[in-house]
């Protein structure tokens, strides 16, 4: 800005008469105005020239001018040079348009282009070297750097002499002979790029050189570099190479790039040591010459004609793969790559795999410790989506699978039975055998119910596998096909479903009504998937865990069957390894273990169990010894038990002295609302505890209102119907009083104490004289039927027998619990009704249950097995319906 900086007194403090003075003022400034706006101008053209000419003239420069230019002129002649300034911006834009990168090359580089003038001549030699060191010999200094890009360069043979060379760089000249680099033995780089070099076959390479850049050059072969153990980095881009050879036992070679050529193939690269490939932008179909390729980190094949990922597995140092517009179309091809332990960069733009729906998810799937695919960065959300669609964890399996038939069950029209309403105090008994396949339990189970018949029946699942030899339809299951199976999904009749191996199986509501209906407790089997669904419902079974504890028994018999094939065979003994750790994890998941290697010995040890709870006469143990010593175990040899009369509904009573079966005892914690209520929320406010409870005393009160089936009793968790008898056969139930003390008043009384015409069309459809019980809400009812506590002298031991009852009963958190044991029997009392009941000398009291209220101590498991991989596990059906 010299202008600027022009005296102003000088040029502006003449001795001219006013007028002429003003005159020359004004062409004195005009002048001035000039000059400076030249110099901005200039400046201006650099600027643009240098950078991007829009934005300098309309940012910086424009506003400088402007700034300057209304400092130094008045108003009236600000028009005039505004024109002025304009036209002359005009004109630089113009020029600055027309002018290019070479036209503005610095004055010395033109000046050593027309001294080359294509020839490498000493003077044009001196400019290009540097670096001034020792030769390699020690003995002489030498430069041994050569630089000399851009300056039109093609003959270069004046090079013959610079034998102490180490570095050379001629990229972006015309260049058509490198012969000369064969007289450099000391040559470590190469830098030939943007040349025109056609071939390589005179080209005589040092042979210690480390990296060669023959990139942007006409070549349409490689050369035989095969005893270039230096050769570290050699990049031959966007030439027309059609195949790659001749780089066998170059152990260094590290960086490989022939992007932009014409290869079909990757081949002649087993074993190198290469860690970045770059072959993009040719016409590679496969990928199979890159299998032997273990040391690659970076890997670009983008813009081939790539389809089948094959040959890409065992990359174990793999990070990124670049596979950008190529043709690869099946979601399977991901399989190539899912086990690249330290894959996180994955480009598949602009292939056809994109158009799939699941391609996401299956991708992430697939790799799943990918960080950016497609150049977008992996959310945490996306893989958990990922993995719960593709391989769920089990718990994810059940709850989805629990959801589905609550969904579906909610569409539908649903009659819920009397005899397995879920209510607040009393589940419907179950028996659940579970174990893995041909563990034997559904030949234990229907055994029990064989034995057990006045007790439990054998519920018949429904499955989309078709019969075996000898299997009945509506005996073992029922056999439905699979359009069937989904279709009572989507009408939402199962309680649970569960896929193993390719076939459906599902517990449906019907088929446990069934069997309540009968008024008996329900026996089935099943598999660990099942198992985990049906702890999320309302049900609450007991569940008795069998285990193969011998895998090669366990083999034997699955081989005996003659059904299966061997892989479903290690399918199934794998997986008694995740039974015996889920019992292990969690103490108390299974009510009792047995072990199945011995189905004598499992169904002795089943069926005492049943029969302490059922306190059932032990007379027929010995008959069980004798069919057990004879010669042929067979079910149908087993005596059957005879209830005694006093032992109806004694399902949670047991002996202490059996460890396996402390866990049925105490179900009132597993009540379902309960853990629904609690898991919901753990601390309530006011209004909500009175809600809660209120609609608990409404619930009480429809159940206890209800006239229900007449079997119903021997699904309650009674106590002890054996303890109080009369000829009637009336029953006491402490443990159901106890808990309903709180709620119970002579008014319920009155309603609940109806007549048996008033029970309900389904019970006298359903009441058979086989067991001449009462339903849950007639026993409510009975239990506070009139007795005169105060005449009958049964009274201090009925309230003893209370007294001991009822402190293992009362619930933590339940209504019943904030009532002192006393306030519990004055409310007793205070029914004041008269006793039924005249004979209570058959009172027994009941010894208190010791660890009644523990978890279950469950026989430790030896864990004699390796652990095996489970293959893809048996699924909860409703996944695939959804
Ligand atoms: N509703 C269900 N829920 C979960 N698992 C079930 C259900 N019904 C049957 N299963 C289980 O599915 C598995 C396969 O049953 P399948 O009848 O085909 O096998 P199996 O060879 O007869 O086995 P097993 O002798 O153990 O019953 C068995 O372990 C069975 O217990």
């Amino acid at each position: 800005m010299e202008a600027a900086t022009v005296s102003d007194g000088e040029m502006l403090g003449g001795e001219l008469p006013p007028e002429e003075g003003e005159e020359a003022d004004n062409m004195e400034k005009e002048e001035m105005v000039r000059e400076m706006l030249d110099e901005v101008v200039r400046e201006m053209l650099d600027e643009m020239v240098r950078e991007s000419a829009e934005e300098a003239l309309e940012e910086g420069v424009q506003e400088l001018a402007r700034l300057l230019l209304w400092e130094l002129l008045d108003d009236e002649s600000g028009d005039v040079v505004e024109q002025f300034y304009q036209e002359l911006l005009d004109s630089a834009l113009s020029s600055s348009q027309s002018s290019n990168l070479e036209e503005c090359q610095s004055p010395e580089e033109e000046e050593m282009q027309e001294e080359f003038d294509g020839i490498l001549t000493e003077k044009g030699l001196v400019k290009g070297l540097s670096n001034l060191s020792r030769t390699a010999a020690g003995s002489e200094l030498a430069y041994c750097r050569l630089s000399l890009p851009n300056y039109e360069l093609h003959d270069i043979t004046i090079l013959y002499n610079y034998t102490h060379l180490q570095r050379l760089e001629l990229p972006h000249n015309h260049i058509t002979d490198l012969r000369c680099v064969g007289r450099m033995p000391y040559l470590l780089q190469l830098d030939a790029s943007h040349n025109q070099l056609s071939s390589l076959a005179d080209l005589k390479l040092p042979q210690n050189i480390k990296e060669v850049d023959l990139s942007y050059n006409q070549l349409t072969g490689m050369k035989e570099l095969s005893n270039y153990r230096f050769l570290f980095k050699l990049n031959l881009d966007n030439n027309q190479i059609q195949a790659i050879e001749g780089l066998m036992n170059c152990i260094s070679l590290r960086y490989l790039s022939l992007a932009e050529n014409r290869l079909c193939v990757v081949r002649g690269l087993h074993n190198l040591p290469i860690k970045l490939l770059c072959l993009r932008g040719n016409k590679i179909t496969n990928v199979t010459g890159l299998a032997q390729m273990g040391r690659l980190h970076k890997l670009d094949l983008s813009d081939n004609r790539i389809e089948s990922l094959n040959g890409m597995e065992n990359h174990d140092l793999l990070e990124t793969i670049n596979l950008e517009k190529n043709q690869i179309r099946e979601l399977n091809e991901i399989k190539h790559m899912q086990n690249l332990p330290l894959l996180r960069v994955l480009n598949l733009l602009w292939n056809p795999i994109q158009e799939h729906p699941d391609y996401l998810f299956w991708t992430l799937f697939m790799v799943q410790k990918l960080t950016e695919l497609d150049y977008k960065k992996v959310k945490a959300t996306d893989k958990v989506l990922a993995i719960n669609k593709y391989n769920p964890p089990a718990e994810v399996v059940a709850a989805s699978d629990h959801m589905t038939h609550i969904m579906y069950g909610f569409q539908q029209h649903q009659k819920i039975y009397d005899s397995t309403l879920p209510n607040l105090d009393i589940p419907y008994p179950m028996l659940v055998l579970v174990g893995p396949q041909a563990c034997g339990k559904r030949e234990l189970a229907h055994m029990l119910c064989q034995e057990f018949s006045d007790y439990f029946g054998y519920c018949i699942c429904h499955t989309s596998r078709s019969p075996y030899f000898g299997e009945e339809d509506g005996c073992d299951y029922h056999f439905v096909t699979e359009q069937t199976f989904q279709e009572m999904i989507q009408l939402g009749k199962f309680i649970e479903t569960i896929k193993y191996n390719g076939n459906y199986f599902g517990l449906s509501r019907e088929a446990l009504e069934a069997v309540a209906r009968e008024g008996l407790a329900c026996c089935i089997h099943m598999e660990l998937e099942g198992v985990r669904s049906l702890k999320k419902t309302y049900l609450e079974p007991r569940y008795i865990l069998l285990i193969p504890m011998k895998t090669e028994e366990h083999q034997r018999r699955l081989h005996l069957r003659g059904l299966y094939t061997k892989s479903q065979i290690d399918f199934a003994t794998s997986r008694v390894e995740s039974y015996i750790s889920m019992n292990q994890d969690y103490p108390g998941y299974f009510d009792a273990v047995i072990s199945s290697d011995n189905l004598m010995h499992a169904y002795l040890q089943l069926s005492q169990l049943l029969r302490e709870y059922l306190s059932l006469s032990n007379q027929a143990s010995n008959d069980i010894d004798r069919v057990i010593k004879g010669d042929k175990w067979q079910a149908s040899d087993l005596p059957k038990s005879t209830p005694t009369e006093s032992n109806h509904s004694n399902w949670s009573k047991s002996s202490p002295s059996n460890g396996l079966s402390v866990g049925f005892l105490d179900s009132s914690t597993r009540n379902y609302s309960s853990r629904i209520q609690a898991r919901l929320s753990a601390e309530k406010t006011h209004l909500e505890q009175c809600s809660i409870e209120r609609r608990q005393k409404m619930a009480r009160e429809a159940v206890k209102g209800q006239a229900a089936g007449p079997y119903t009793s021997l699904f309650k968790r009674v106590q002890n119907i054996s303890y109080i008898t009369s000829t009637s056969g009336i029953i006491s139930d402490f443990t159901s009083y106890t808990s309903l003390i709180p709620i119970a008043s002579s008014t319920d009384y009155d309603q609940t104490s109806r007549s048996s015409s008033d029970l309900t069309s389904s019970e006298a459809t359903h009441s058979t004289p086989r067991v001449s019980s009462f339903s849950s809400a007639e026993v409510f009812s009975e239990i506070i039927k009139p007795i005169d506590l105060d005449t009958d002298s049964s009274t201090d031991i009925v309230s003893q027998a209370l007294l001991s009852e009822y402190k293992f009963l009362a619930i933590p958190g339940d209504r019943i619990s904030s009532l002192t044991l006393e306030e519990g029997l004055e409310s007793y009392k205070e029914l004041k009704v008269t006793s039924k009941y005249p004979s209570v000398q058959n009172i027994q009291i009941p010894s208190p249950r010791l660890g009644s209220n523990n978890k279950p101590i469950l026989p430790p498991i030896p864990s004699g097995r390796t652990r095996a991989e489970i293959p893809e596990g048996p699924q909860q059906a409703a996944c695939t319906a959804k």
